[in-house]
């Protein structure tokens, strides 16, 4: 299920909807306070608690779960920064019966939640406020977060202020694309969605599992889709990326290579011509180890089928309109999406969706918080992978995967999404001591 992704001003929207609608603020917050602490009581039994409180709602969801970590029998404390400042804030400090100590002369806990900020931070911290929650949550054996570490700037995941590294932060209603985003992701520790009643539906959305298409049971090989690959001058790259198409399901898997390539499985079939006007073709696949041979994209770009490009193919293309007209999918990295775009200003989020708009293609923006946008302005957030996959060749993997999952049928968009999250799973199985050719078994195994 694909989880939806949501801007601190679609989220004030969704609450103001359900408020307008007859929903009380102070429901809301008891919820996500309750929340709060019944995710804390998942984590860690009771233990001295230090709960730090800011002025906005925020800091009221933190009231709110020290009272019940405290009826769920955790020596709980609060501190806080600041009185509150709105309605709902007040109702829930004036819930908590208990002492409330000052954030600058509190003393560290073994768990300590920061309820400081949420998604109304909007500027750096105060140095002093920074530097002592940043100690709090060093000497702290857990550190929790309320919705984000009060740092984090909500809508594009940059560190505002630097605060440290929490081991669970808890969001309410929805995703917002900071938990899904780098720098601000690494620092969350596992990350909890907690229902309160609301949400809302976005075209940013965090990519959950595929539906892969269906086999037809009275298929033949080409209805599972012909992925056309074209070689260039490294053939390994194009050879994990050939290997990767048949395993992610592709009927029949071609390269057209000017000389044979060994240790390729002979079900991959090697051809000295590159017949591209063949009708079969689901999808090309050029870049993967072309090295500086531009005419094979410009013979690629000739066809009039779907076309993966990935690697050298993106530097070789020129300008990002050449590819207007075409069904295209980019996967670049970022130096490779710098030398087709140029150096856009803006959040990730804001750079592949311009990207996208610009080349009219499906840009999955590689990394660490992988990113696949639609010329329409649907983005999808890949769940977080394991760093592993960063070794030579997962990326033409990648791009194998893509090129299968779009031959058999799937949209351009669909086949990216797809694509980055079996790529992230089969690198979840493999594990840390793979190399990209490991992740080749790993994509049989889960499609099994
Ligand atoms: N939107 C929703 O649907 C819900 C939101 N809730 C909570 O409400 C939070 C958002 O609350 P608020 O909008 O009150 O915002 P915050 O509590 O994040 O921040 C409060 C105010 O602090 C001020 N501020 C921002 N940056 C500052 C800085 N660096 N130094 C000092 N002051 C600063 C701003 O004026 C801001 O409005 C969410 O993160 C979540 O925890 C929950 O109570 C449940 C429902
Ligand atoms: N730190 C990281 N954590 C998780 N995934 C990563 C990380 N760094 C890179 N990746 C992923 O690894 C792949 C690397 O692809 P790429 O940069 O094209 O490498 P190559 O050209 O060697 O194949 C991409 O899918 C990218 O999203
Ligand atoms: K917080």
């Amino acid at each position: 299920m694909n989880r939806p992704i949501l801007t601190a001003a679609d989220m004030r929207a969704v609450e103001r909807r359900a408020i307008d609608a007859g929903t009380e603020e102070t429901l809301l917050m008891e919820r996500a306070g309750r929340a709060l602490a019944e995710a804390v009581r998942q984590f860690i039994g009771p233990r001295d608690t230090l709960v730090l409180c800011g002025p906005g709602n925020n800091g009221g969801d933190g009231y709110v779960a020290a009272r019940h970590l405290a009826l769920f029998g955790y020596p709980v404390r609060v501190a806080t920064l600041a009185e509150p400042s709105s309605k709902a804030a007040r109702w829930a400090r004036a819930q908590w019966d208990g002492p409330v100590e000052d954030f600058q002369h509190a003393d560290a806990a073994p768990i300590v939640i920061d309820c400081l900020f949420g998604t109304g931070l909007d500027r750096e911290l105060q140095p002093s406020v920074s530097t002592r929650l940043a100690s709090l949550v060093g000497q702290a054996l857990i550190a929790v977060a309320c919705d984000l570490p009060s740092g984090v700037a909500s809508d594009d995941g940059r560190m505002l202020s630097e605060t440290g590294i929490y081991d669970l932060t808890v969001t309410f209603g929805a995703l917002k694309p900071a938990h899904r985003l780098m720098p601000a992701m690494e620092r969350m520790g596992r990350v909890v969605l907690a229902d309160i009643g609301i949400g809302g539906t976005s075209a940013w959305f965090e990519i959950g599992e595929p539906a892969l298409p269906p086999l037809n049971p009275c298929g033949h090989k080409y209805d599972r889709g012909l992925v056309h690959c074209l070689a260039g001058e490294m053939p390994g790259a194009i050879s994990l990326a050939a290997t990767a198409a048949a395993r992610a399901g592709a009927g029949y898997v071609r390269i057209s290579t000017s000389r044979p390539i060994a240790g390729i499985p002979a079900s991959i079939v090697q051809t000295g011509t590159a017949e591209l006007q063949d009708e079969r073709i689901g999808c090309i696949l050029v870049g993967p180890g072309l090295g500086q041979v531009p005419q094979v994209l410009t013979l690629a770009l000739t066809a009039p089928r779907p076309i993966v490009i990935d690697a050298d193919g993106i530097g070789q293309i020129g300008e990002p309109e050449r590819l207007h007209g075409h069904d295209v999918i980019l996967t670049p990295h970022e130096g490779e999406f710098e030398k087709l775009f140029g150096n856009l200003g803006g959040s990730k989020a804001e750079r592949a969706s311009a990207a996208s708009q610009r080349s009219q293609a499906v840009v999955v923006l590689k990394g660490p918080d992988t990113l696949v946008a639609a010329p329409d302005g649907r983005m999808g957030f890949a769940p977080p992978a394991p760093p592993w996959l960063a070794t030579a060749g997962s990326g033409d993997v990648l791009a194998g995967i893509i090129a299968a999952l779009r031959a058999r049928g799937m949209t351009a968009f669909d086949a990216a999404c797809a694509g980055v999250w079996l790529h992230g799973r089969a690198a979840e199985r493999a594990g840390s001591a793979m190399i990209a050719d490991d992740l080749l078994s790993a994509i049989s195994a889960i499609l099994r």
